[in-house]
């Protein structure tokens, strides 16, 4: 089963609306490939989630950069699922290594935010760990919760090529897709081991972007900074026309 390349561009935490306005009409103006070939979702942080989807061409979309466990209510500073839904928010990333890290987001508790994202219609980029030990306990919660891997993608991201210009050589990047290809196949089932997708994350720019792609498991990416920079924003969609 084919599956359809998937650039996801992560702004993290970063950009004022004006910032973030002249991001989105350079895409609004690029030429790209069709969104049957490609598709493209970009995640503002929350406060421009509106402004963005507002602005943003048809053809790409909008994701969240997290959402809540479970149903919303005295939970001060989250945003719920609902919400998302509410808003016309398709997409949401779930479990990035920054806030695994810096806001000690455990496996269950991604697994468990995973699940309920997709319970309620919102499709997830669930990011998980960098090395073996990390990414089979990272990833049983997801298996173990999800039911309907329709509406996930798997991003890896080596935590050491986050933001550092470090990019994993094609090489190690296709053997860990490889792998984790194989652990869906063994934990969940072949179908879903062969239709998800499973993207890179981690100083992808337009310059490495296309040997990465190249590999048969690498089924596209999650890209940072290059991905708020005005020059190098349709550098990673543009070539893979
Ligand atoms: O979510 C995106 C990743 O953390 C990669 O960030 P980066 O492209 O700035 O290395």
């Amino acid at each position: 089963m084919a599956r359809k390349f998937f650039v996801g561009g992560n702004w993290k935490c970063n950009g004022t609306a004006e910032e973030v306005k002249k991001i989105v009409t350079t895409l609004n103006e690029a030429e790209v490939p069709s969104e049957d070939v490609v598709e493209v979702v970009v995640s503002p942080p929350f406060v421009f989630l509106t402004l963005v989807k507002s602005l943003l061409r048809s053809d790409f979309h909008v994701a969240a950069q997290n959402c809540w466990v479970r149903k919303g209510g005295a939970f001060t500073g989250e945003i719920s699922a609902e919400m998302l839904v509410n808003l016309g928010i398709p997409w949401v990333i779930i479990g990035h290594s920054e806030r695994r890290a810096l806001l000690n987001e455990s496996n269950e508790f991604v697994g468990d935010k995973v699940a309920y994202a997709v319970s309620q219609g919102v499709k997830v980029i669930a990011c998980i760990g960098e090395t073996l030990e990390q990414r089979e306990p990272g990833s049983t919660p997801i298996a173990e919760k999800v039911t309907n891997w329709e509406n996930v993608v798997l991003a890896y991201e080596p935590v050491w090529a986050i933001g550092t210009g470090k990019v994993a050589t094609p090489a190690q990047a296709q053997e860990v897709h490889c792998e984790l290809r194989k652990w869906l196949n063994d934990n969940v089932n072949s179908e879903v081991a062969a239709s998800t997708r499973i993207i890179y994350g981690g100083s992808v720019n337009g310059a490495n972007c296309n040997e990465l792609a190249a590999q048969p498991d690498v089924d596209g990416f999650l890209v940072g900074g290059a991905s708020l920079k005005i020059s190098d924003v349709l550098s990673f969609i543009v070539p893979l026309v």
